[in-house]
């Protein structure tokens, strides 16, 4: 009788040990995760200590650390045919592919629609001028009426106005298809297609070209930097990004992640640093790697503020010192309207604009604000951004432009 509680325990034992074996067993069968890559879009992981140390140590006086440039995907092997190959004691980092950006090129074909989409405005007014019977005074008042809506600006829609009616009547255009004809003319003649719009982005001798990109808060200066740090690579440029918001932490980082997807390195600054000094230091950078662009975003400020105007007029002259700027791109949001011109007029005068980049005309029905800012500092809209989308900033083209804005009336 003795013996039952012994045996029962061999059991319960043998049991406990054949379980064990079993998961034991099991847990080495378990598949390895799956390799993890970065959202796109989202800021880099937070970083460990060792990062932490390594990025100290590679400050400078200014508080100035420089992101080195990721190693290209595919890039030549060190090892030679027939050579023995070491046995990797640890496990393979997973390389994340760079993305390949569109061609400038095939943009404004692909966001055409959203242009077509949003500034229906002047295609109202041209289907409303199409569609009367007779052009009397009030249909014309009513088209001047849809044009001002657009921004067109009150100078630029009487000369339209004023140069159509004298058209129609003096060639005797009754022909709804002949109108729409004169009217896009007209259009594109106030867009100007003979103005220079293309980048100053090409090496200047020994040393790169400096863009700088400057605007009020929440314009999409950062973005617009991304953006066009992939336009320059897709054309097959060395790019070197400069984070002079040293305002906004997360524009830092926002910054540095847009250029991380397309293999292009960022100089940052500390958080508060003297954002000359950031922009100063990646312009050195850019002439130490023989890159073909700098690229440098600022600060978000309000062209109220002489203070901020005038830290931005010491980036540029500091910048200077090392290589001119040779593009001074205002970053103005298409929906702010008139604003956005007072904003402009300031820029101007304070930093000498050479281009304008206006963001947000997909969700804006006021296009027409191209015509004003052009006519009024006589610098030319250069890219325009229709979208969130990480290539949704295009070369501005007068034509495409006019016919995107026309496009619903005359489809
Ligand atoms: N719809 C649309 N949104 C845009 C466009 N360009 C930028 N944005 C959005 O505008 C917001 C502000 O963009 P940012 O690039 O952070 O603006 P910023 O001018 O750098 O901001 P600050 O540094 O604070 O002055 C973001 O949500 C962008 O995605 C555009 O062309 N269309």
């Amino acid at each position: 009788m003795l013996q039952t509680p012994i045996i029962i325990s061999i059991v319960v034992a043998l049991v406990l040990i054949v379980g064990i074996i079993a998961i034991a067993a099991s847990q080495k069968k378990l598949p390895p995760g799956p390799p993890t890559r970065q959202i796109p879009g989202t800021p880099p992981a937070p970083k460990d200590v060792h990062d932490q140390e390594a990025d100290t140590a590679g400050r400078g006086s200014t508080g100035v650390a420089v992101e080195e440039r990721p190693a290209e995907p595919g890039g030549p092997t060190t090892v030679a045919p027939g050579e023995p190959v070491e046995e990797a004691v640890e496990a393979p980092e997973v390389a994340v592919p760079l993305d390949i950006p569109e061609s400038p090129r095939t943009r404004m074909a692909r966001l055409r629609a959203r242009l077509a989409g949003s500034n229906n405005a002047l295609a109202r007014g041209l289907l409303m001028l199409l569609s009367s019977d007779k052009l009397d005074e009030e249909t014309w008042e009513d088209f001047e009426d849809t044009l001002l809506t657009s921004d067109l600006g009150v100078g630029p829609t009487t000369e339209l106005v004023e140069k159509l009616r004298t058209r129609l009547r003096v060639e005797g255009i009754s022909e709804p298809s002949q109108a729409a004809a004169a009217l896009r003319e007209e259009l594109v003649a106030l867009v100007d297609p003979t103005l220079d719009r293309s980048l100053n982005v090409d090496r200047n001798g020994a040393l790169p070209a400096v863009v700088m990109v400057v605007g009020v808060n929440g314009t999409g200066k950062t973005t617009t930097c991304g953006k066009l740090a992939r336009v320059l690579v897709a054309d097959d440029k060395d790019v070197l990004l400069g984070a002079a918001d040293t305002f906004r932490a997360a524009a830092v980082e926002q910054l540095a992640t847009w250029g991380d997807r397309v293999g292009v390195p960022t100089v940052r600054g500390a958080e508060g640093a003297d954002p000359a000094s950031v922009a100063f230091d990646a312009v050195a950078k850019g002439i130490e790697q023989e890159v073909d662009v700098v690229l440098i975003d600022t600060a978000g400020r309000l062209h109220t503020k002489t203070g901020l105007m005038d830290e931005l007029g010491k980036v540029k002259r500091v910048v200077e010192k090392k290589a001119p700027v040779g593009e001074v791109l205002l970053v103005l949001d298409a929906t702010t309207g008139q604003n956005g011109l007072t904003q402009a007029r300031v820029f101007a005068q304070e930093v000498g604009i050479t281009g304008i980049v206006l963001t947000k005309l997909d969700g804006s029905a006021k296009g027409g604000i191209v015509i004003q800012v052009q006519r009024e500092l006589g610098v030319p809209v250069k890219l325009i951004g229709l979208g969130e989308g990480v290539d949704d900033l295009a070369p501005f083209d007068a034509e495409s432009f006019v016919d995107a804005l026309l496009e619903p009336a005359t489809r």
